[in-house]
C-alpha cells in the first residue's frame, strides 16, 4: 500500500496553479494574492493628531503646567486649510492633519478652556500625541506578499491604501458528490436511513476555503446517478470533484469502477493512513482531479484536511503547509507503517508549556470528538507530534 507522502506527491504532481485574474476588492475575500503588493501611499499619509485636544508648537522639550495659549481655530479631520501662521494653539480633532509648524497635541482632558484661551493643567512633552506620516507603512514598502490570503485584515489595509482591484488567483471550482442509498436530507428517517453529514461538511469546509461550487449531489448506490453527477461536474468546469463513500471493498462500493468506466485514470487507491485508508485519487485527462473519500465521517474529515486541502493550496500556488511541533501529554502508539491522523486539544500544562492531548474515544464514525477538538495531530519522527489547524483555511 502506498504511503501518505507518496500518495500526496502523486496527487500534487497533477496540480497546476490556477490562472490569475483581476478582482474587485469587494469580491476578493478568501482569495489569494497573485503578486506582491507595494504600498502606493504612506500610511498615515500626513502627520496627524492622535487625540482630541489642542495642537501647539512646543518651544522646549516640555510645556509646563499652567501655560496659557490663545486658541486660533478648530481644526477637524478632513480640513484642507493647514496653516495658522499667527496661532499659538489650535483646537484639533483625532485624525486631523497637524497644522504646519505645530508639533504637539495636548489632550482635551488636561486642558481648561476659557473663551479664546486654553490653559494646560499638567506638564506636557514636546511631540506627544502626533502620528507621523509613514509610521504604519512607507510608500513603496511591501504591504502584502504574494500568496497572502485576502482576509478581513488584508482588506482593511488594501482599502486604507485606496486599492480597489487586486490580482488574485482564480477560485478553484469544486464539486461534491455524496454516495449512499442510506443517505437522506434533514427530516424524519426511513428505517436504516441516516442523514447526509458528509455533503454539508464538505460544502461548509470548501466555502470556508473560498472555492466556487461546481455542483453538489447526493446519489444512491444503484443506477446511473453517480455517472450523471460526475459528468455534470465535468461539464460545469470543475477543477476537482470530491466524492464520499462507496470506495472500499463492499458489494456496493462502485466508485472505483464507475470512475474507470467514465475514463478517469486512477492515481492511487488505498493509502497507509488511519482513518481514511480506502481513499482513491483519479484524474480525467484535460479535466478534473477526483478525490474519492471513504464514507465514514472522520475519514472524510481526514480526506479533506490532508488530501483536498493540499490540492487547494497547490492550486493557489502556495507552498506545502508547515505544521507546528507540539509535545504530547501521553505518548501515541499507532500501527507500524501507518500514518495516523488524530484529533486532540492543544493547551497549557501547569508550568504553562504547550502540550497536546489526544481526544478520547476517537473512531472513524464518531463525530462528537471532532467538534470538541482544536487540532489535528500527526506523530513526528521523535515521538513528538505535529499539530495542524482543524480547518486548513486557518493555516498560514
Ligand atoms: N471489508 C472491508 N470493509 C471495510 C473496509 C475494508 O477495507 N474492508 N474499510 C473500512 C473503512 S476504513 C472505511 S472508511 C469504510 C469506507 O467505506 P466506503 O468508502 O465504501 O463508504 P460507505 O460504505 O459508503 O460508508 C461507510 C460509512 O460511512 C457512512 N456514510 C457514508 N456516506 C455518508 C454521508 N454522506 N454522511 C454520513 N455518513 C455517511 C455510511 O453510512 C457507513 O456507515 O469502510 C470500512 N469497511
Ligand atoms: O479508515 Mo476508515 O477510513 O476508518 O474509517
Amino acid at each position: 500500500m502506498i504511503s501518505y507522502p507518496e500518495a500526496l506527491a502523486l496527487l500534487l504532481a497533477e496540480v497546476r496553479p490556477l490562472d490569475v485574474e483581476q478582482v474587485a476588492l469587494g469580491a476578493a475575500r478568501l482569495r489569494f494574492l497573485a503578486a506582491d503588493m507595494a504600498s502606493p501611499l504612506a500610511l498615515p499619509s500626513f502627520d496627524n493628531a492622535a487625540m482630541d485636544g489642542y495642537a501647539v508648537r512646543a518651544e522646549g522639550d516640555a510645556i509646563p503646567a499652567g501655560t496659557v495659549r490663545a486658541v486660533a481655530a478648530m481644526h477637524a479631520a478632513g480640513d484642507t486649510i493647514d496653516t495658522y501662521p499667527e496661532a499659538e494653539a489650535c483646537e484639533i480633532a483625532t485624525g486631523a492633519r497637524m497644522p504646519v509648524g505645530f508639533d504637539t497635541v495636548v489632550p482635551v482632558e488636561r486642558c481648561e478652556r476659557r473663551g479664546g484661551e486654553v490653559r494646560f493643567l499638567a506638564d506636557e512633552r514636546r511631540g506627544q500625541n502626533v502620528r507621523h506620516a509613514g509610521t504604519d507603512i512607507g510608500e513603496g514598502a511591501l504591504a502584502l506578499a504574494r500568496g497572502r490570503r485576502i482576509d478581513a485584515a488584508a482588506i482593511m489595509l488594501l482599502a486604507a491604501l485606496g486599492i480597489d482591484r487586486v490580482d488574485a488567483v482564480r477560485q478553484p471550482r469544486v464539486a461534491v458528490i455524496a454516495t449512499g442509498s442510506e443517505l437522506n436530507p434533514t427530516g424524519p428517517l426511513p428505517p436504516g436511513g441516516i442523514h447526509d453529514s458528509n455533503g454539508p461538511f464538505l460544502a461548509a469546509s470548501l466555502a470556508s476555503w473560498g472555492v466556487e461550487p461546481a455542483g453538489r449531489a447526493r446519489v444512491p448506490d444503484v443506477g446511473d446517478a453517480f455517472h450523471v453527477a460526475v459528468r455534470d461536474a465535468r461539464d460545469a468546469g470543475a477543477d476537482l470533484i470530491v466524492t464520499t463513500g462507496a470506495v472500499s471493498a463492499g458489494r456496493f462500493d462502485f466508485v472505483p469502477s464507475a470512475l474507470a468506466s467514465l475514463g478517469a485514470r486512477e492515481l492511487f487507491h488505498k493509502v497507509a493512513i488511519r482513518p481514511g485508508k480506502p481513499l482513491l485519487a483519479a484524474r480525467f485527462d484535460g479535466g478534473p482531479l477526483v478525490l474519492a473519500l471513504p464514507g465514514n465521517p472522520i475519514a472524510v474529515a481526514v480526506g479533506y484536511r490532508f488530501f483536498v486541502a493540499p490540492v487547494l493550496r497547490a492550486m493557489a500556488g502556495l507552498p506545502a503547509e508547515r505544521p507546528t511541533r507540539v509535545t504530547l501529554a501521553t505518548p501515541f502508539t499507532g500501527r507500524e507503517g501507518m500514518r495516523h491522523f488524530a484529533l486532540g486539544r492543544v493547551g497549557n500544562d501547569a508550568q504553562g508549556r504547550q502540550v497536546a492531548h489526544l481526544a478520547d474515544a476517537q473512531a472513524a464514525y464518531r463525530i462528537l470528538p471532532y467538534t470538541q477538538a482544536n487540532t489535528w495531530l500527526t506523530t513526528g519522527a521523535d515521538g513528538d507530534a505535529e499539530a495542524w489547524p482543524i480547518d486548513p483555511a486557518d493555516a498560514t
